[in-house]
């Protein structure tokens, strides 16, 4: 009932009425209140009558050659929904300053180390979280450490431990074990701070990682050799502390959360139980350092719990009305870092934010324009698109790769002949063998151009260098989510763009992400104002070279068609890729449902218009009897959050909000 009001306000404050089919219950998912057990629901989908499609078609034009498209419009452009006028509301959106004036050699750090941060990692200017931290961490303090996504938080801690451990009287040796434990929530991140953060001159000093996906056997006897500073993934580390006998905590000095926000979301709010209690057990006297760009509730109890004294370091810019010190940074000790309420995010000043209001049927053929029009058309694109699973993921990358590198057509006269392989799909999710993750991750970010298709796997912590486009195909379940996602280009002050594409009736996610400070526009608004009706947005998609003529409404509808069509031909071809197209249709309308409560007025299963979206999967018709398995989210159970941390800090386990059950989250995010 309330489920009903709510959509029901939400039409009328968008002015938008609910798709004419929505009203006919035989085409919309009956979706109830979901049980404790998986539920099975079926799906009534009306079959849509779909033009049929002919055999002879053109490719998408490339402006020079075009052809004349003997194709007649589709349905892909009746009875869609209305786009609402997006309200703009006033948003003064969080910034850092990502560099200071400051060199490393202002800092007292041995000459070695410094030589090798100018030399080998090519840096010489601190940025403004480097500036405040290294200094606070030198001293000894533990520290809560907040800086926006791609401002250099893994050399924040990395110098400093890095430089005590090397000044220490009695020299370290190999087989003393771990004096540093760096915790990480995914593996990628685990071999990127390897990689780069400890890249360091003293050579005594050896790091490691441990991670799942790699052979227990050869990990059991690297710790047994020895490993100073241990890199690990939360799982990977309690996995040996209950079965490995070499490893020990004795000498811990530092204890790194990186990530931390990540960690929670992840569901190892047990494993950093197990591992906090372990280490405690072994020794009390060391430097706790927590890391986030996002400082969520969960993030500031696991602080409580894990740090003693904290020095609170987040980089901040004068907009908050703060007195800012040299750097932009602020440093205090209040209970919060000031200006950094839960939930409230800085997102880097170059990165330009957009949001694309596409009705679902129109959904695959935009998304598809978009990639040909920025891969085609635009030098050096290097774009990460995510989605809400690993089927999904898996989907688009095979529909896209056997439908669209065709879609290139011949290279233009004066481009390289390998401007036609440039359109080069990668994929990325948590099914994935860790070989193969590992392969694609490097591929990629050696790669200049090039489209990741991903789950949030690669939402935290990956520095792939270069990304200029970051597109949400489906909506983050949170903003600080969409901060992590859009956080992977515009790294380090660089420029980058992002677009999140929703559904007319999802327009009021905007209003949500404004309220945490976060600022999407319209693209080319201006662009489309030729066009007769707004539901045609899509226009903003034309693949068309730059400079040419813009193409007039009729010939865009007749691009879409034929992109659509060839969608729907590869599916078609078969019976498997019918049943294959269905499944991933079911794998979106599950992940549909895992959107947490306070955003179901906006994402609820009942507002999709199962036709419409079936045509986003290349399906010509709303499946029949689609059997999906509606999901309920696990209630936060406070009690269950962080029992019985063993720790002298006196914090009390408890009260984390849970999103989501640990394998249920995986399911639907990595
Ligand atoms: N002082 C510096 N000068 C130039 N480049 C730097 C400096 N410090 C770090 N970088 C580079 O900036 C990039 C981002 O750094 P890093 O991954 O540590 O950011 P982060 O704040 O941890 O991001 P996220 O929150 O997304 O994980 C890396 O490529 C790193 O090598």
């Amino acid at each position: 009932m309330k489920q009903a009001e709510a959509t029901k306000r939400k039409h009328q404050a968008s002015g938008e009425a609910p798709p004419a089919k929505r009203r006919n219950k035989a085409a919309f998912l009956l979706a109830k209140k979901a049980t404790a057990k998986e539920t099975q629901r079926t799906f009534k989908g009306k079959a849509q009558k779909t033009f049929s499609p002919r055999k002879s078609l053109v490719g998408v034009s490339d402006g020079t050659r075009e052809q004349k498209l003997c194709v007649r419009t589709s349905s892909l452009f009746k009875n869609n929904p209305e786009i609402p006028e997006l309200h703009r509301p006033v948003v003064k959106q969080v910034q850092e300053e990502v560099f200071t004036s400051e060199a490393f050699h202002e800092l007292d750090l041995h000459p070695h180390l410094i030589s090798t941060i100018n030399t080998v990692l090519n840096m010489t200017s601190m940025t403004s979280v480097q500036k405040q931290s290294i200094p606070a961490l030198l001293e000894g303090r533990d520290a809560l450490v907040r800086s926006q996504t791609g401002s250099g938080k893994t050399l924040a801690y990395c110098i400093p431990v890095v430089q005590t451990l090397q000044a220490m009287k009695s020299k370290i040796q190999r087989s003393d074990g771990p004096y540093a434990l760096v915790l990480v929530p995914t593996r990628e991140v685990s071999c990127l701070t390897f990689r780069w953060g400890f890249k360091q001159p003293f050579t005594w000093i050896v790091p490691g990682v441990l991670m799942g996906g790699e052979r227990r056997k050869s990990e059991k006897a690297r710790l047994r050799k020895g490993i100073n500073i241990l890199i690990s993934t939360p799982g990977r580390l309690v996995d040996h502390i209950k079965s490995t006998k070499n490893i020990h905590f004795r000498r811990i000095r530092w204890l790194i959360l990186d990530e931390a926000d990540r960690i929670l979301d992840l569901g190892f709010e047990k494993d950093i139980t197990v591992i906090l209690n372990a280490v405690n057990a072994e020794c009390q006297k060391r430097q706790n350092v927590l890391l986030s760009a996002t400082l969520t509730e969960g993030v500031t109890r696991l602080a409580d719990i894990s740090l003693l004294n904290p020095v609170r370091i987040s980089v901040l810019d004068e907009h908050r009305g703060q007195s800012e010190p040299q750097g932009g940074a602020v440093l205090e000790a209040s209970p919060l870092p000031a200006g950094s309420e839960p939930d409230s995010f800085a997102i880097p000043e170059s990165l330009h934010q957009h949001v694309a209001l596409v009705p679902s049927k129109l959904r695959l053929v935009s998304l598809a324009a978009f990639i040909l029009q920025k891969c085609k058309f635009e030098k050096d694109q290097k774009m990460i698109v995510f989605f809400s699973s690993c089927e999904l993921v898996e989907f688009h990358y095979h529909l896209f790769l056997h439908t669209l590198p065709s879609r290139l057509g011949a290279p233009a006269s004066g481009q390289p002949p390998s401007a036609s392989t440039r359109l080069k799909f990668l994929r990325l999710h948590g099914n994935m063998e860790q070989e193969e993750r590992t392969a694609v991750f490097q591929e990629f970010s050696h790669s200049k151009t090039g489209v990741l298709l991903c789950t949030d796997v690669a939402a935290r912590g990956l520095d792939l260098p270069q990304v200029t486009w970051i597109v949400q195909y489906n909506a983050p379940s949170s903003p600080a989510e969409y901060i992590h996602r859009i956080g992977r280009t515009a790294r380090i002050g660089c420029h980058g763009s992002s677009l999140l594409i929703l559904a007319p009736s999802e327009a009021e996610y905007v209003n949500s992400l404004a309220s945490h400070k976060i600022k999407v526009s319209q693209p080319g608004r201006e662009r489309i104002s030729h066009v007769r009706h707004r539901n045609e947005c899509f226009v903003m998609f034309s693949v068309q070279p730059p400079k040419s003529r813009a193409a007039g409404p009729q010939e865009i509808r007749e691009r879409a068609t034929v992109l659509q069509t060839v969608f729907e031909d590869y599916v078609h071809s078969s019976e498997s890729r019918v049943s294959w197209a269905k499944k991933a249709l079911q794998a979106f309308i599950r992940a549909y449902a895992t959107y947490p409560r306070e955003l179901k007025p906006i994402f609820h299963v009942r507002s999709l218009h199962l036709g419409h979206v079936a045509k986003s999967f290349g399906l010509r018709d709303a499946p029949q009897n689609l059997g999906v398995a509606v999901v309920k989210r696990r209630k936060a159970n406070p009690k269950s959050m962080f029992p019985a941390i063993q720790r002298s800090s006196g914090g009390e386990g408890g009260g984390l909000p849970c999103r989501l059950k640990p394998g249920l989250h995986s399911f639907r995010r990595s």
